[in-house]
């Protein structure tokens, strides 16, 4: 593995052995698992343009087109990024990874994503996001220097709160469905190891991220996908005819905000299983803190694609979904920097753009969701 790596990686590992990374100036080895996926490609671009040291770590499952992740990753290797193909409960996998590679930094992406998918397949959630966290965190306990460790949580951890804006000190123990009890569950593991091991967790709450070279399983892109073929979307509602708001977060956005996350994030304590002190343990909304209405969504989507949606307004299924979403980031401006600064009307401009674009290649049509149809 180390001769496929080495030739493939266009920075020095040396250069960062023992630890002489100073992470102030950017010079970092991060290991980015879910490279392949959405917001991993993207945040591995941003990191490896300023001249950090990536690598990627994707298991290319088949939740959606496998295509999509494979073109993502043949984009990252131009840039020097290489992404391993597997999976991260594979701890010999892991274990040779890390001895090869001082990492300073983990982001941690890998998951099994989508809300409503997790009706269907709940052992895949398990799977990936708990037994694939734990997994992970046993290796960074074990290694010698201890990575930083940033990992995505989910907005749906506010669950069934019904006070908003979310704010990171809300509780979260009412979650509405399996996908966001793993994340639940994910944010509890961290505090675990931070506290035993003093391993250096970040948590961040995303909140329903969308952009170029985004899901096909969520709504605005199957929507796109729907509306340019002529075919119907369901817009769901609630109970009583209430419609459901999203506070809809452009990809770069939040990839500023995972930067700044590493950026901030201090070394662990601990060294090779054994807690010194402790570690930096932090939470932060990744949000847009703008509220929009699916049916706005899908106004802006008729507008940049300049042709009218067949919609179907059906009560929302009982599937795990929440009426509502909304960020208060007042915590992540302030330690982070973080201000999102793109608008849905801007940011699906950018979708669009890129769908049009991206669809003359056809290549995304290949592959499948395990025969899961989810819309
Ligand atoms: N996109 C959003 O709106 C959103 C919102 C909140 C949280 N999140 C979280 O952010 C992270 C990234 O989401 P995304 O939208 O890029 O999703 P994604 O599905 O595009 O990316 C996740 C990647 O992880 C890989 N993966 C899954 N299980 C794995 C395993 N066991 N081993 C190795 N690789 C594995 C998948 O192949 C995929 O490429 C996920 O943790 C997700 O739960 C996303
Ligand atoms: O922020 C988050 O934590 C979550 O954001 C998204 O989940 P979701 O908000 O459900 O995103 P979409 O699947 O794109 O749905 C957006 C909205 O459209 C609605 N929708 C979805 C599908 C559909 O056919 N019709 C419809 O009205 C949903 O009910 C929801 O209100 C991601 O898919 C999750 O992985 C992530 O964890």
């Amino acid at each position: 593995m180390k001769k496929v790596l080495s030739s493939f990686l266009a920075w020095d590992a040396s250069s960062c052995a023992n630890n002489e990374c100073d992470t102030q100036r950017g010079e970092m080895v991060v290991l980015v698992t879910g490279a392949a996926g959405f917001v991993g490609s993207h945040v591995s671009l941003a990191l490896r343009e300023r001249g950090d040291g990536v690598v990627g770590l994707d298991n290319f499952n088949s939740y959606y087109p496998v295509a999509l992740k494979r073109a993502r990753a043949k984009n990252l290797l131009k840039d020097g990024v290489f992404v391993v193909d597997g999976d991260i409960n594979d701890s010999a996998l892991l274990e040779r990874l890390f001895a090869l590679v001082k990492f300073t930094h983990v982001l941690h992406l890998a998951a099994q994503a989508g809300v409503r998918y997790a009706t269907h397949n709940p052992l895949a959630y398990v799977h990936s996001n708990v037994n694939g966290f734990v997994t992970l965190l046993e290796q960074c306990k074990n290694s010698n220097p201890q990575p930083a460790i940033v990992f995505a949580s989910s907005s749906s951890v506010y669950g069934l709160n019904d006070k908003v804006p979310f704010s990171e000190g809300d509780t979260t123990d009412r979650p509405a469905s399996l996908y966001a009890a793993t994340k639940k569950a994910d944010e509890a593991l961290a505090h675990t190891y931070n506290h035993i091991y003093g391993l250096s967790i970040t948590a961040l709450r995303f909140f329903t991220v969308y952009g170029p070279w985004g899901r096909p399983d969520m709504a605005y892109f199957s929507f796109t996908r729907n509306i340019v073929e002529g075919h119907p979307i369901r817009i769901f509602q609630g109970p009583h005819g209430e419609e459901l708001a999203r506070d809809f977060t452009f990809i770069d956005d939040v990839v500023k905000g995972c930067v700044a996350s590493l950026d901030t994030a201090t070394p662990s304590t601990g060294s090779g299983g054994r807690k010194n002190t402790a570690a930096q343990h932090r939470v932060f909304n990744l949000g847009n803190t703008h509220p929009v209405k699916v049916g706005t969504l899908v106004s802006i989507l008729e507008k940049h694609l300049n042709k009218k949606a067949i919609r179907h307004i059906q009560p929302m299924p009982n599937t795990g979904d929440v009426m509502y979403t909304h960020a208060n980031v007042t915590k992540a401006r302030l330690e982070l920097g973080y201000t999102p600064t793109t608008n849905l009307e801007l940011g699906l401009k950018h979708f669009v753009k890129w769908y049009q674009n991206y669809y003359k290649s056809g290549s995304a049509h290949e592959a499948s969701m395990s025969g899961y149809k989810p819309y």
